[in-house]
């Protein structure tokens, strides 16, 4: 390949997740000592909280009435369309029984989760989006018992508007908790007494190797840590448009990579010329965020051809990934590896963040080799069953007693024996060679 980088980043996300690794490990241990004693010593600590942990119905709901009504229905506009592109994943998959040979039944049957517990991110800013994209899916699953947690913003604790989102989404419990300390109280059941089957949600890198380090004491959605962006670019991109999509992401967090996969030089040297300007442009939260961003962990990559920018991007494997080229739908049948795509300059990765209604729960760090972000399906077992006639059970019986005597398996075989003399009396079967060993 004769890819050129035009620029390289200095850090790498294995060099974030070995800086959270020990803390994370460390934190997790106490709490799982000393429980809800430990999880309130974190959360003074590390997030200068001292109130309640349980948000009450009655707060809940004063604190949302707070917020304005024009941004109450932006909220409800946004958990709309997140609920109504759930329920289309919902109606995409179903219970289904098939006759594999006369007599012999099985099948598959979704079950949601009892309890999932949503974590909202809320350390640098208000994450509102992410309460419902959580909240909402996990409804929409069909699990009965929703509990989310997020960190305090100032002194009266969890933002208004994320407030107002949880509870139009459907939690039927809140906890005032960010960090490490919430995801630990989730899966022990800690102040609900509801351990959680799964734990979903995004964060930055403490929250993502928290779920990481957990994961088997409970279920995770995926590896969602500091966001991502990459844009796929060519000569008919518009550069501005391509470097103010690329600063929207890095603002996430100093952590937060943006990727320029360029077939163009022109293009390629526009944007980076572009994006300091418009990072020293922004307030300055955002300024510090997506400066640190672009310093440590920008690239740009300039690709010869399309087919060499799709092999550049299949191996950043990015969280969000923009395409804004001609042909999408030649992008579409080619790509294999992203969290989500954005095709074309009329959708912007904002879009899918906030409102479009796909979730923006997505895997980091080239998570989105071997999953896709979060769904219902996260929430649903495809559990399977089996059922069978006599008749039909004595080819299975047969082959079972063979194999499992072929393994040295004795007592499997036996499983099988039995059923073959019970329902066949007197018929002389080749049940293999009996173990001896
Ligand atoms: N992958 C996705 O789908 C996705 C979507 C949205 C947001 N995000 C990411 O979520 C992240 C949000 O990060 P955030 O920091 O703003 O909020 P956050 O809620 O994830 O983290 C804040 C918490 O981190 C803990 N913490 C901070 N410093 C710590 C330390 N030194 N030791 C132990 N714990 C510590 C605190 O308890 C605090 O409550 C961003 O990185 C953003 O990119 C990812
Ligand atoms: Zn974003």
């Amino acid at each position: 390949m004769s890819v050129d980088y035009l620029k390289r980043a200095s850090r790498t996300a294995e060099d974030t997740t070995a800086e959270a690794r020990p803390v994370v490990e460390a934190m997790l241990a106490d709490i799982a000592a000393r429980g809800e004693t430990a999880v309130r010593d974190y959360a003074a600590k590390l997030d200068g909280w001292h109130g309640g942990i349980l948000v009450t119905a009655e707060e809940a709901e004063r604190r949302a009435a707070e917020v304005p009504a024009a941004l109450r229905a932006d909220i409800d506009y946004a958990v709309d369309r997140v609920r109504r592109f759930a329920e289309a994943q919902r109606a995409s998959v179903r219970d289904f029984e098939v006759e594999i040979s006369p007599g012999v039944v099985a099948g598959q049957k979704l079950v949601p989760m009892a309890v999932a517990g949503c974590y909202v991110p809320a350390g640098r800013y208000a994450h509102i989006a992410s309460a419902y994209m959580g909240v909402a899916t996990a409804k929409a699953a069909g699990v009965p018992t929703v509990i989310a947690c997020s960190g305090p913003r100032g002194g009266s604790g969890i933002h208004p508007a994320v407030l107002y989102a949880l509870r139009r989404a459907g939690a039927d419990a809140i906890m005032t908790l960010g960090g490490v300390q919430a995801i630990a109280a989730l899966a022990h059941g800690l102040f609900t007494g509801k351990p959680a089957d799964i734990v979903v949600g995004p964060g930055n890198k403490f929250v993502a190797e928290a779920k990481r380090q957990i994961y088997g004491k409970v279920g995770i959605d995926v590896f969602a840590g500091p966001s991502e962006v990459a844009v796929i670019a060519d000569a008919t991109a518009d550069p501005e448009v391509v470097a103010v999509d690329l600063v929207a992401q890095m603002e996430h967090g100093h952590e937060s990579p943006g990727w320029l996969i360029a077939t163009d030089r022109a293009l390629a040297d526009a944007v980076m010329r572009r994006v300091p300007e418009l990072i020293a442009a922004l307030p300055p939260t955002a300024r510090d965020a997506a400066g640190a961003a672009w310093r440590d962990f920008g690239e740009v990559v300039l690709c010869a051809t399309r087919e060499e920018a799709v092999e550049v991007s299949d191996r950043y494997c990015c969280e969000h990934l923009q395409v804004q080229a001609a042909d999408p739908a030649w992008w579409l049948a080619n790509l294999r590896n992203y969290g989500s795509l954005f095709l074309g300059e009329e959708t912007t990765v904002a879009f899918g963040d906030k409102a479009t209604g796909p979730n923006h729960i997505l895997p980091t760090k080239a998570a989105g080799r071997y999953s896709a972000g979060l769904s219902v399906h996260k929430f649903l077992k495809p559990l399977s069953w089996q059922r069978m006639t006599r008749e039909g059970s004595r080819d299975v019986a047969l082959a079972t007693a063979r194999i499992s005597r072929a393994e040295g398996m004795e007592a499997h075989a036996r499983s099988a024996d039995i059923r073959l003399a019970r329902y066949f009396p007197g018929t002389d079967f080749d049940l293999g060679e009996p173990v001896t060993g």
